[in-house]
């Protein structure tokens, strides 16, 4: 699915132009954000900050896939809720000391800082011209001071966002650029936009074991194949061995969420209280209509040796 080989390397400039795709960049400051549209009409929307995505139009443009909060913060002062933030290079509370991370805020730093548009590129497949990739960087001068007194260490990211008809793949490329070896966590905090909480289930998970943070923090074995949403839900699903995550509505499939190169799937939905607590999180039954199905790397670390890169992302088809 990813060609390793032709990635760009961190902060490489991008490939020639794509062929019948739009690419603007739209906005000021904060609020900065690259939006592309194939002739076809489907459309992807990325704001700089975080190299968040905030809209994913598959279906001619007619369909919206992602969640995006009413009162989520699309200036560039806090991470956007709904989308795609990206989670890097911690998920979750950091550990509470002796790691590298342990003085990082809540899933680390990327979806916080104002990332590099690196240029549109015509995606592997030269015949598939009605697609386009999208290139994003961060690296050790893009973070605020704080990020980077809390994790001095030289890296280099490269996220790529291909639009394609009914497909949309993100994929990050980490780089290694100082002289140690550095650790981190990744993972792609997606929030999936549905009609009704109650009508869904999601399948591909049997037989792994998850964490469940709801409750009680210990490991369980997901039994079934159908995981439905009856109450708050925050799981840390491990070790998957199947690469195929899936989100059905009403017993049709809605989302199919390909994992590439990544083993690990959190699933979560704040349900009422928690929806209700969040200051960002807006309407208040808003959990009714998303759920954060978040492909990545979270049970233990990823280590990178001095020069290594490493690569992990998802495919996601559109099923509508
Ligand atoms: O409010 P945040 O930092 O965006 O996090 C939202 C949720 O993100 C999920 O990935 C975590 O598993 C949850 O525990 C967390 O509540």
């Amino acid at each position: 699915m990813v060609d390793r080989a032709n990635r760009p390397s961190a902060l490489s400039a991008p490939k020639a132009s794509a062929p019948g795709a739009q690419v603007d960049i739209v906005g000021q400051g904060g609020s900065q954000k690259v939006v592309a549209t194939l002739s076809s009409g489907e459309s992807v929307e990325v704001l700089l900050f975080g190299a968040t995505v905030t809209s994913w139009k598959s279906n001619g443009g007619q369909t919206e896939n992602l969640w995006l909060s009413e009162k989520a913060d699309l200036t560039g002062s806090k991470a956007v809720r709904g989308g795609i933030p990206v989670v890097f290079p911690v998920f979750g509370p950091p550990p509470k000391s002796g790691h590298a991370t342990s003085s990082l805020p809540q899933h680390g730093f990327a979806r916080a800082s104002r990332w590099d548009f690196l240029g549109k590129s015509d995606t592997e497949d030269a015949s598939e011209t009605n697609s386009v990739k999208l290139d994003f960087g961060l690296d050790k001068s893009g973070l605020s001071e704080d990020a980077r007194k809390a994790w001095p260490l030289d890296f280099g990211l490269v996220y790529s966002v291909t639009l394609s008809k009914g497909t949309l793949q993100t994929v990050m490329t980490v780089r290694n650029e100082g002289e140690e070896s550095f650790e981190f966590q990744f993972l792609l905090h997606s929030y999936w936009k549905i009609q009704d909480i109650s009508k869904v289930t999601v399948t591909g998970l049997s037989g792994t074991e998850y964490v469940d943070k709801v409750l009680d923090a210990t490991t369980h074995q997901q039994k079934d194949n159908s995981l439905k949403f009856t109450g708050e839900v925050d799981r840390v699903y491990k070790a998957i061995p199947q690469d195929t995550t899936s989100i059905l509505e009403d017993g049709k499939p809605r989302f199919d969420v390909i994992r590439d190169n990544v083993k690990d799937t959190v699933t979560w939905n704040p349900w009422i209280e928690k929806a209700k607590a969040m200051g960002d999180f807006s309407p208040d039954d808003g959990y009714k209509t998303m759920v954060c199905i978040e492909i990545g790397a979270v049970d233990g670390w990823q280590k990178l040796e001095k020069g290594e890169v490493w690569e992990g992302g998802q495919l996601v088809k559109s099923l509508l």
